[in-house]
């Protein structure tokens, strides 16, 4: 995954969760932990959330360009910080995601594609679990300026890549306490 950067967005408010949950804990890491071990060979990697908020080693922290706006604003800080090409992008509530998940994205890129986006088992599309191209920035600000917040909409489906079949533990999606069970 060389060729690919990493990027975790993190300006959330986790008001479903009740507490920060970048720092709830998962079979002794952090859910954050888990998803930028996902992404730790990748040779640039960002983290999207205010300066000094989260200690996470080998990752810069990139300040949101619209603070409190949503994923689709995160994405736009993280395609700007981004060196030019494809951005694996992931919140930090997808414990299940491996390396393995990346390299099955990657791997399904084709020469015309901005975005590879994965269907869980009941075909929902998971941006936040997605590659985006850098190309996709001036669309994305012009969204954003345009008033839209919808993270989905992010790049055009004729240039969106649907990877399906993935194994569905990757899309383990953390929102409230329960989600975490026993094991947090
Ligand atoms: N950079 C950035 N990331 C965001 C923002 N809002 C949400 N996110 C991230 O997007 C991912 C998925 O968002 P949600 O599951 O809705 O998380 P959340 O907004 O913290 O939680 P809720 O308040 O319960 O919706 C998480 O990694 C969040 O940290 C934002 O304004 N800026
Ligand atoms: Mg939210």
């Amino acid at each position: 995954m060389t060729d690919l950067t990493a990027a975790i967005t993190a300006g959330g408010q986790s008001s479903r969760y009740g507490s920060d949950k970048a720092l709830a804990m998962l079979d002794g890491r952090t859910l954050l932990e888990h998803v930028a071990g996902s992404l730790d060979t990748c040779p640039v990697r960002v983290l999207i959330a205010p300066a000094g908020k989260y200690a996470l080693p080998g990752w810069t922290p990139v300040p949101d360009t619209r603070p409190g706006q949503g994923p689709l604003a995160g994405l736009e800080a993280a395609l700007t910080a981004a060196p030019p090409g494809w951005v694996a992008f992931a919140g930090v509530d997808t414990p299940g995601l491996t390396p393995a998940y990346w390299h099955a994205l990657a791997a399904a890129r084709t020469p015309d594609a901005l975005a590879v986006v994965a269907l869980d088992s009941e075909d929902r599309p998971q941006p936040l679990a997605a590659l985006y191209h850098t190309d996709l920035l001036p669309q994305i600000t012009a969204l954003l300026d345009a008033g839209e917040r919808r993270l989905r909409t992010a790049a055009p489906q004729a240039q969106t890549v649907l990877v399906t079949s993935l194994d569905a533990a990757y899309f383990r999606n953390v929102n409230r306490p329960e989600e975490l069970g026993a094991s947090g």
